[in-house]
């Protein structure tokens, strides 16, 4: 009996940090991580989701769990480039325009989105810092918005978004079925659902050799450049309980989505699960 207490302190002292301090933890050096783990990997995973998004100008994005902005810098850049390809194609048409005219059409930033917007969505202060130091960098201003907020509460009314983003973030959420709820609230009816995750893999020989890789050499990389050794120990092991592609699937059907699929990436080391609010 008198030990109990005791071993409850002990088990406690060698717990993994909460979600919170880990990204507090990780935030400055989240992307020079993301770009050495993966050997830049993870940016054709977060292309490959724009393009399944293949949003037009005017939608209206709502990225949870956005951090530092890797997913609304490319949803920017997809929506101007597909907004100048058809301001051009409507400039071939019309022909007898002015060159002032020519001109303002491309001069006003706002409009060259369309209409477009993101709100990236984020619990930590942290990350949400550093992804505004980047938009700033980079000259990102017109259509982002950043909000401090949790995905299992989001602070925006029903039925607000054209599509709902959640990339590498909701494995870190406590209840997921909450999460997926509120999605679902703040999609407009018709909005899409995505989310890009880490899932199972599928491949029995890239499996041994990402568990190799994931067990001995994520946690020194994280330990080397980030001096952080137990938040990439949390990352591996929050991969390994998340649920398999199906599963969630089913979970993604149960907060009410329809048409739900997924696309394995990578013999599934990451996977991209779709669903629409009808
Ligand atoms: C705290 O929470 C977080 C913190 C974060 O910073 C980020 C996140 C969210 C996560 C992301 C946004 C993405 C992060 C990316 C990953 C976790 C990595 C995903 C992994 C891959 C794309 C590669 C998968 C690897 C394999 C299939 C196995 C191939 C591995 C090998 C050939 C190496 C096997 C290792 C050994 C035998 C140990 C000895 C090796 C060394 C000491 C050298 C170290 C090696 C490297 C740095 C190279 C790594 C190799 C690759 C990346 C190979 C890529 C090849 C393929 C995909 C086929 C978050 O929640
Ligand atoms: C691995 S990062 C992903 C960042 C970004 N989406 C990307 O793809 O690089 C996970 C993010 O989820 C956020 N997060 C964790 N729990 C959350 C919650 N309940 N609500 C909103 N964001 C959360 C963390 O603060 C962190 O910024």
């Amino acid at each position: 009996m008198m030990f109990y207490p005791m071993c409850r302190r002990f088990q406690f002292s060698f717990q993994l940090p909460g979600v919170y301090q880990v990204f507090e933890s990780v935030a400055r050096k989240y992307d020079v991580m993301n770009d050495m783990m993966s050997l830049g990997i993870h940016r054709v995973w977060k292309d490959l989701l724009l393009l399944k998004m293949h949003p037009f100008p005017g939608t209206q994005l709502l990225d949870v769990a956005g951090g530092t902005g890797d997913i609304a810098f490319r949803f920017l850049n997809y929506v101007q480039a597909q907004h100048q390809r058809k301001q051009k194609r409507q400039l071939r048409a019309q022909q007898n325009l002015s060159w002032e005219e020519i001109a303002k059409k491309y001069q006003n930033q706002e409009d060259s989105l369309g209409g477009s917007r993101v709100m990236v969505c984020d619990i930590n202060k942290e990350m949400l810092k550093m992804g505004k130091q980047k938009a700033c960098a980079r000259g990102y201003k017109a259509g982002l918005a950043w909000v401090l907020g949790d995905a299992e509460e989001l602070p925006f009314d029903d039925d607000k978004f054209d599509v709902y983003t959640i990339a590498f973030g909701i494995r870190n959420v406590t209840h997921i079925d909450r999460a997926l709820q509120e999605a679902h609230r703040v999609l407009k009816p018709g909005g899409r659902f995505l989310c890009l995750e880490f899932s199972q893999v599928n491949n029995p020989l890239v499996s041994r050799l990402y568990d190799v890789y994931s067990f001995q050499v994520i946690p020194v990389l994280g330990e080397v450049i980030a001096g952080d050794w137990k938040s990439y120990q949390y990352l591996v092991e929050s991969i390994r309980q998340f649920p398999p592609q199906e599963e969630f699937k089913e979970m993604i059907e149960d907060a009410g989505f329809q048409k739900v699929t997924y696309e394995n990436l990578t013999s599934g080391i990451v996977a991209i699960h779709s669903g629409f609010k009808l």
